[in-house]
C-alpha cells in the first residue's frame, strides 16, 4: 500500500469510527462528565493511567485539566500516574510491571476521587489491577476502551467503548473524547 492508499484508508476508517462513536457514546460521555464534575466539585481528584499511546493520552488530558484547556480558570485536580520514573521503576522492579498503577492508587487514591484507565484492548493487566484497587478503596472508576472492553467491563462505573478493534482508531477517538471531557468540565464547573 502506498502513501496515498494509506491516507485514504486511514481517513475512511477514522471517519466511520468517529461517526459510530458519535451515535453510540453520547449518554456514556454525559455520565462520565457528570461523575468527573461531581468528584472535582467535591474536593476529589482525577487519576489517569494507561500504557504506550494511552500513557500519552493520560498525561495529555491531566495536563489540560490541571493547567489550561480553553479557559483561564482555577486549576482542576488531575494527575497522570505514568510520569514519575522513580515510582514506576521501583514498583516495576520490586513488585512487577502489572502493579505500577495499582501501587499509586493505593498511595494516592482517596474516596471521592475518580480513577480513569485507558486501554484499547481492555486487557492491560496494570490498568485492570489499578481499577480493581480503586474499586476496593471506594473510588469511582471509569475506563476508555475499545469494542472489546474485556477485563475492564465489570470494573468501571463509567465506560466509553469506542466501536472499533483497531488500536490507532480507538486511540484517535480516546483523545477526541478526552478533549471533549476537558471542555465539558470547564463548562460544568462554572468556568464560563
Ligand atoms: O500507541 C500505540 C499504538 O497505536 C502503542 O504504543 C500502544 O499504546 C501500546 O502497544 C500499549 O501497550 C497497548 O495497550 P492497550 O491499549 O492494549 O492497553
Ligand atoms: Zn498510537
Amino acid at each position: 500500500m502506498g502513501a496515498h492508499d494509506i491516507f485514504h484508508a486511514a481517513f475512511d476508517e477514522h471517519m466511520k469510527v468517529a461517526h459510530e462513536t458519535a451515535k453510540k457514546l453520547e449518554q456514556d460521555f454525559a455520565g462520565l462528565v457528570a461523575a468527573c464534575s461531581e468528584a472535582v466539585a467535591g474536593g476529589g481528584k482525577l487519576l489517569f493511567f494507561g500504557n504506550g499511546g494511552s500513557a500519552a493520552d493520560a498525561q495529555h488530558i491531566a495536563a489540560e485539566l490541571s493547567v489550561r484547556f480553553i479557559k483561564d480558570r482555577p486549576a482542576i485536580a488531575a494527575i497522570a500516574l505514568t510520569t514519575d520514573t522513580s515510582v514506576l521503576t521501583a514498583a516495576a522492579n520490586d513488585m512487577g510491571y502489572e502493579r505500577v498503577f495499582e501501587r499509586q492508587i493505593e498511595a494516592l487514591g482517596r474516596r471521592g476521587d475518580l480513577a480513569i484507565g485507558f486501554s484499547t484492548s481492555g486487557k492491560s493487566r496494570n490498568v485492570v489491577l489499578a481499577l480493581e484497587a480503586a474499586r476496593k478503596q471506594g473510588l469511582v472508576t471509569a475506563a476508555f476502551a475499545g469494542a472489546e472492553a474485556n477485563l475492564m467491563e465489570g470494573l468501571a462505573d463509567h465506560i466509553l467503548c469506542v466501536p472499533s478493534k483497531t488500536t490507532a482508531r480507538i486511540q484517535e477517538m480516546h483523545i477526541t473524547l478526552g478533549h471533549m471531557l476537558c471542555g465539558a468540565l470547564e463548562e460544568q464547573l462554572g468556568y464560563v
